[in-house]
């Protein structure tokens, strides 16, 4: 089984993704828990050419393109996939990564490239089984990450995330897979709702 983790920054992505593993190991199951971008190299080169200097994306100080962005997330991606994702799903595991290609299309698409292009360039990405969205306003996603973000960035990050935001909820239209999560409860309450969605899910295995 291969569940994703989604969200805007803050939404409480990895607290409910190492929740999530510990109750399927409490269970017995073999778990994986990863994320993206990786941390192999190709996430290395992502966290130095695009999310440095407060995530402006630098390279000897010129901003490098939203292409060359969508390029090295899926590079990374389809490292992951092969090396990492399939192998764990063939051997039975459970796979629980925190970002997925979702993640491409909500920010890349934010950035303003075109999102079939995108969804085009992401083919390869195997299909989770579910996706949980984590859903909820800006204001607190900023307020739960203060001190996380540049503050001399700050606007535009609010607008970027408001953007962001709305895109995952346009995509969980699109995508069948994507539940919607209301992250602004406790985080009790959600992984609580997330293990119904996953219990709903292994009931049809
Ligand atoms: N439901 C919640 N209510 C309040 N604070 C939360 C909640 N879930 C997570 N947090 C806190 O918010 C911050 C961001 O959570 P995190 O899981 O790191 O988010 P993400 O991985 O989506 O960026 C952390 O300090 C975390 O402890
Ligand atoms: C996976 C992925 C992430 N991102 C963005 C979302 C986040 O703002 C940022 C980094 O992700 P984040 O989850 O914050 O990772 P870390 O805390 O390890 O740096 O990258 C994309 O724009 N496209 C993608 O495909």
């Amino acid at each position: 089984m291969f569940i994703v983790i989604e969200g805007i920054d803050g939404a409480g992505k990895s607290t409910q993704a190492k929740l999530l593993a510990k109750w399927f190991e409490e269970k017995g199951y073999d778990v994986v828990l990863t994320k993206e971008p990786t941390d192999t190299a190709f996430g290395k080169l992502i966290r130095r050419l695009v999310l440095t200097g407060g995530r402006e994306g630098i390279i000897d100080g010129a901003r490098i393109s939203h292409e060359a962005e969508a390029l090295l997330f899926a590079a990374d991606r389809a490292e992951h996939v092969h090396k990492l994702i399939k192998p764990s799903i063939g051997a039975g595991k459970i796979v629980i990564s925190d970002r997925y290609f979702y993640s491409s299309l909500a920010y890349q698409w934010a950035r303003g490239l075109d999102l079939d292009w995108l969804i085009d360039l992401n083919r390869f990405a195997i299909r989770p089984d579910l996706v949980i969205l984590l859903d909820l306003p800006v204001k607190e996603s900023m307020k739960r990450i203060n001190g996380r973000s540049i503050k001399t960035e700050f606007d535009k990050i609010v607008e970027l995330q408001k953007k962001v935001r709305e895109n995952y909820l346009k995509l969980a239209e699109r995508f069948p897979e994507m539940k919607i999560v209301n992250a602004l409860a406790s985080v009790k309450d959600i992984h609580n709702d997330i293990v119904a969605l996953v219990e709903h899910e292994l009931l049809k295995k």
